[in-house]
């Protein structure tokens, strides 16, 4: 929901659009609810209370509801702008009551919940983290125990909306979660929580899930402080042999999105030529010119202490190469399978393997599939994730179909394509496959849009690999 929130407002939908069709439905459901009486806001400082205060601003001017707000800490700590900016408005609405609860015997002395037609539970949302602290979790418990209607907001506060464990949470008579059903909603274990769940439209913008945005890269949590060497991804290329510089710019794409060891398992010929292009690399050298099944065992070595494989760049297509490929990918737990690599992919693939691969439209069709319609049907059948490159970039976990429209006609120079498996590499290492492949295609063509501003027609798979930082950033 974060991330499209956030590819919202690269859209140019504001949040605080969407907060104002959130609080607007909240508005609605408390009229239909009560008519007429009194009705008693308890909100949080993050977006969740924002919601209630828009709520409370187009109930208050209603002859027939008396509005109450019980902010929970206080307001000049409010945490976002756009609940700030909804705060400060209803300093110009006819307000019953509000009131700043630091300390749950606040709330209870004004006796408000005891008097009230309905409560609103808008303490916390999906920003929830951790067990509930003071006051808010002696606040849960005057809400439960107060015998009250409760309408909660997006979810019962407290409750986790990915479905994990709940330590308390309010009990509330209706859920109106926004824009769509949250995961954790539909488990055995809301019923607890809330009686009734609606899912209100909030205007989210259609583009706003259909295409990659950069709220996508939200996933992409931010390291800890105490992070160590590897944590953050060790890759290991295993492709050259006819071509030498394939391999190495996946290598510096993946280094260049975060990965904290970039290793390239490459035929002996190119080896050398690979490790002259950076330092940054770690090469070893496998027996001859081409991949082939002698290498089984220096790669099963190598695979047991990287992350994730990213295989087939710069490999040609020699039969001992496809040979060797279809023989590596079951040794993977997670494989990014790119260029020549998917000539040696036998399917159904492995059980134990998550696979990517990322085809261009006629590497797809040399698979048994046919055009961007069919990208969710074969990665369902074939239990694997696709990206399919191309003037827009369709992926695909088989359930759930995104559209990438990054990128320009530039990046149709050579290279471009093992920039891209090694960042979809690097990123599958931190992120889920579906969630790296998606980043992938968007940093790849956005540092691509970055480098043709700079280049044009000109520009250069290594000038892509150069602008991958400025988009993460
Ligand atoms: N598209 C949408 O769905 C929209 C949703 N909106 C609403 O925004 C909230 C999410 O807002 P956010 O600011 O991220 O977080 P919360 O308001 O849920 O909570 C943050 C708030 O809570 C404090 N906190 C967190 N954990 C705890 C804890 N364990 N104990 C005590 N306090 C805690 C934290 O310090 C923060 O102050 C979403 O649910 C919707 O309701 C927007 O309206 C936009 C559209
Ligand atoms: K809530």
């Amino acid at each position: 929901m974060r991330a499209i929130d956030a590819n919202c407002e690269y859209l140019g939908l504001k949040g605080l659009q969407l907060m104002e069709n959130a609080g607007a439905a909240i508005a609605r459901e408390v009229k239909e609810r009560i008519g007429t009486g009194k009705a008693v806001f308890i909100a949080g400082r993050g977006n969740n209370g924002g919601d209630a205060f828009v709520a409370a601003r187009h109930l208050s001017s209603d002859p027939d509801i008396k509005v109450y707000i019980a902010i929970v800490g206080q307001a000049s700590r409010i945490r976002t702008d756009d609940a700030k900016h909804n705060f400060n408005l209803l300093g110009h609405c006819t307000i019953e009551g509000l009131i700043e609860v630091t300390d749950a015997s606040h709330l209870k002395d004004t006796g408000w919940i005891d008097d009230s037609d309905v409560i609103i539970d808008a303490l916390l949302g999906t920003g929830i983290s951790g067990k509930i602290r003071e006051p808010e979790s002696t606040i849960i418990d005057m809400i439960n125990g107060s015998g009250k209607p409760v309408i909660a907001v997006d979810v019962p506060s407290g409750f986790d909306p990915d479905g994990g464990d709940v330590d308390k949470a309010v009990k509330a008579d209706i859920t109106l979660t926004f824009h769509a059903m949250k995961n954790g909603l539909t488990t055995p274990l809301a019923s607890k929580y809330t009686s009734e769940v609606k899912v209100v439209n909030i205007g989210v913008c259609s583009d706003a899930e259909k295409y990659v945005g950069s709220g996508d890269l939200k996933v992409l949590q931010r390291r800890r402080a105490d992070s160590h060497k590897g944590q953050s991804g060790r890759i290991l290329i295993i492709g050259g042999g006819p071509y030498s510089g394939a391999p190495a710019l996946a290598a510096m794409a993946a280094l260049r999105t975060g990965a904290d060891i970039v290793t390239v398992a490459a035929p002996a010929s190119v080896a050398g030529t690979i490790a002259a292009y950076s330092p940054d690399i770690i090469v070893r050298p496998l027996s001859s010119d081409v991949l082939c099944e002698e290498d089984i065992e220096t790669i099963t070595k190598l695979i047991g202490s990287h992350d994730v494989v990213v295989i087939g760049m710069g490999l040609g297509r020699d039969g001992r190469t496809k040979k060797a490929v279809s023989e590596i990918i079951p040794l993977c737990k997670k494989v990014v399978v790119d260029a020549d690599g998917l000539y040696g992919i036998e399917l159904p693939i492995p059980e134990g393997t998550e696979m990517i691969i990322t085809p261009h439209s006629g590497e797809f069709r040399a698979l048994g599939g046919e055009s961007a319609d069919d990208v969710k049907a074969f990665a369902s059948s074939n239990h694997l994730i696709i990206l399919l490159k191309g003037k827009e970039d369709t992926i695909s976990n088989g359930e759930r179909v995104a559209i990438n429209v990054t990128g320009n006609p530039g990046m149709t120079v050579g290279g471009t394509g093992d920039v891209l498996a090694g960042v979809t590499g690097a990123l599958f290492a931190i992120a889920s496959p579906v969630e790296a492949a998606c980043c992938a295609a968007f940093i790849n063509g956005a540092a691509g849009d970055l480098a043709f501003e700079e280049r044009g027609y000109g520009l250069l798979a290594t000038d892509v690999i150069d602008r991958i930082t400025d988009v993460m950033k």
